[in-house]
Formats: C-alpha cells, structure tokens, sequence
C-alpha cells in the first residue's frame, strides 16, 4: 500500500513512519516543507496527482504551545487551513479513497462537560488563546466529514491529547509544557540547580499520550474502516501541570525551586477526553507517563546537541 505520510519528519509524522515501515508491504512517500510547500494549492495537487497514494496521513501543521498560539493567531489559523484544506483538495480531486486527518483536543469547547465526548464538538465557546488554531481544525473536522457524506470515501478525523515523545519541539518560546519542563529542569540542574520559573498557576490539568501511542491509533484507523468520522485519542487519565512539574522534577534529578509566572496563560482550565468510541473499536494506549518522560528525557540526552527549536517567522 502506498502511503503519503504529510509531515513525516515532525513529531507525530516521524513516529507514524516508524511504527508504519515495521510493515514490509507498505510503500512510505513524505516529502519535506523545503521539498513541497503544503501551503501551495498547484504544488499539492501536482504532486498527489504524479504520486497517486493509496492512503495520505495529514500530520504536518503549524503546531505550537499556549504562547505560540496566543501570539501568532493568524499563523496558527491560516497555515494550518491551508496545509489541510490542499491536501483535502487534493485527494477528494484525485478520487484517494483514504485519508487520516490529526485534529486535536482544543477543539472542544472550553467549559464543555469532563471527559470530553466527540459530541461535544461546537457546543459552546473555545479557549481564545487557541481559537485560532481549533477553528481550523474544526473545519479539517467537518472537511473529512462533508467527503464521508458526499462521496463515500474512508476519511476520518483523530483527536489526539496533549503529544510528547522523541522529535518533539523543545524552543523555550514555542514548545508545549512537558518538552519545556524537560529542557528547563535539565539545564536548571546543570546550572548548579537554580530556580525554575513556569507558567501561569500550576493548576490546569492536562491528559498526555506518547506519541507511538498516537501512531499505533493512526495504524489502526489505517488497517480497519472505522464507522464514523471523528475519534479522541487519549491516555484516559490527567493531572495538574504542578503535578507534571514535581514529576519531571524528579525524573530529571533537579533539586530547587519552582516559581509560577500567573503572567502567562494557564489556558483551558482542563481537556480530559472520553476516548471509549476508538477504545470500543480496538485500540488502547500501552506507554504509562511516568515510563514514557523517562524515555523521552533520555532521547533528549543522547540528541541534546541537535534538538528541534520551531521558531515562527509572521
Ligand atoms: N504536539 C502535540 O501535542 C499535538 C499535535 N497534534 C497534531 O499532530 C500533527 C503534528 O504535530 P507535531 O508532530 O507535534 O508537529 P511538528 O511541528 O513536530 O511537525 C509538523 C510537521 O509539519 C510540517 N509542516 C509544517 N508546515 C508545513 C508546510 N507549509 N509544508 C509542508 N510541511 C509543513 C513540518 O515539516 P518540516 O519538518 O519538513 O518543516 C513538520 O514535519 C499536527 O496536525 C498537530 O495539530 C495534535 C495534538 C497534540
Ligand atoms: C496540544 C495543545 O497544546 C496547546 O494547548 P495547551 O495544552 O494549553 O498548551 P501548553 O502545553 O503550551 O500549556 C499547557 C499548560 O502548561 C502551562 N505551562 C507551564 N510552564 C510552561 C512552559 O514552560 N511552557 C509551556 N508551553 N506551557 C507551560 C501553560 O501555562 C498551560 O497552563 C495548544 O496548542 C492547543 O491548541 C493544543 O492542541
């Protein structure tokens, strides 16, 4: 089976093509943002109409954390609407019977009831530093859907939680909470265990799921037709972002303080998913946090010197 993987080399794309190239029967396509601008509608169509995949799997986007999101709104709107609705486009053009798109949790209302159920999509207002970005997804959402109803093809949308894992993003600016924990307790450490200082409360909470669980969902939605259009992907449980700290204190050996900046955002107070209508079909996450932050820290032990930093040019 040929399979374009879109964002291969990024966090979630390169564990998908790791879990995916286990199979000898699968042909992986993936094409860097250097090599094919996701942005550029012509370029996308051209190279999905020479390349004609069996499967795409779209996990390239302008991803970032809270601040990232907060500050470059129309970046986190525009490209990744761009990047979905080509690649969307483009397959619908090039009659591809199948396609994985990644949403993910804040697509859910702010205050919707806990754990978040997919029925709970556009019930109520979103959290603003990342409306922009869930708005976007939202319409990747209802694009697979629209292609389900009109044309009977196996698109289907996945909400993954909160990602961490190897190749994750660790720019102090634009990163997601636990690669920033890893990496500020670790040089804190290093610096003769000085201070470290986090963002806003301490008290949100947050679900994590490492991301060859993720992949391990995206192979199963690969492999089996699932029924319908829109599936959480969740670890099933959470805790507070102190909670996180402590833990990540610990696992990386830092002996200090923690000192919490209430100037930046905590963001959505909590975005626990139900994740039962994937699990009912099969599928169930393996990697315990706790095992995977360890496993994660030591990869960015042996890659220190070459790990990614995401800056965002607007
Ligand atoms: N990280 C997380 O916590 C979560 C992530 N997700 C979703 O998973 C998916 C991947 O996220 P993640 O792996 O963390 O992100 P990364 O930033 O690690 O990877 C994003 C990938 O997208 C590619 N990309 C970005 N812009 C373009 C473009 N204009 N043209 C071509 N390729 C482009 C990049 O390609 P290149 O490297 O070649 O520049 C990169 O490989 C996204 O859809 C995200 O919304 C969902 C929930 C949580
Ligand atoms: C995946 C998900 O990710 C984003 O939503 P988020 O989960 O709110 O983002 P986050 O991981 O950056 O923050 C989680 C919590 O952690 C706190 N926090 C403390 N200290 C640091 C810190 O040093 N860095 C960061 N980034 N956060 C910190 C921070 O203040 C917040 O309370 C969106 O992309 C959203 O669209 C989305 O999909």
């Amino acid at each position: 089976m040929k399979i374009y993987i879109a964002g291969h080399r990024g966090m979630v794309g390169s564990a998908i093509w790791r879990n995916l190239e286990k199979s000898d029967n699968n042909n992986l396509i993936g094409r860097t943002s250097k090599e094919l601008d996701l942005k550029d509608q012509k370029a996308v169509n051209d190279f999905i109409e020479s390349e004609k995949p069996d499967v795409i799997i779209d996990a390239a986007a302008r991803v970032g954390g809270i601040l990232a999101n907060n500050e470059y709104p129309y970046q986190f709107l525009m490209e990744n609407m761009l990047i979905q609705n080509n690649l969307i486009n483009a397959s619908v053009n090039n009659k591809i019977k199948k396609f994985i798109f990644l949403g993910s949790s804040c697509i859910y209302p702010k205050m919707a009831p806990q754990p978040l159920r997919e029925e709970h999509l556009l019930t109520g207002p979103l959290e603003p530093t990342n409306e922009w970005y869930a708005i976007a997804k939202i319409s990747g959402v209802k694009a697979t859907e629209s292609v389900r109803k009109q044309y009977g093809y196996d698109y289907v949308s996945l909400m993954p939680t909160n990602l961490y894992g190897p190749y994750d993003n660790f720019d102090l600016k634009t990163s997601h909470v636990l690669p920033a924990m890893i990496r500020k307790f670790h040089e804190a450490k290093l610096n003769g265990n000085k201070n470290v200082s986090l963002w806003g409360t301490g008290s949100p909470k947050r679900e994590f799921l490492h991301v060859d669980d993720l992949a391990k969902a995206v192979r199963f939605a690969l492999e089996n037709e699932l029924p319908e259009n829109l599936y959480n992907v969740g670890y099933g449980s959470d805790l507070s972002i102190k909670e996180l700290a402590e833990l990540i204190q610990k696992i990386t050996d830092h002996k200090g303080r923690i000192d919490w900046d209430p100037s930046k955002p905590d963001g959505t107070p909590r975005k626990w998913m139900d994740s039962s209508k994937l699990r009912n079909n099969g599928w169930k996450p393996s990697i315990e946090l706790e095992d995977g932050i360890r496993a994660t820290y030591s990869w960015f032990l042996d890659n220190v010197d070459q790990i990614k930093e995401v800056k965002i040019n607007n």
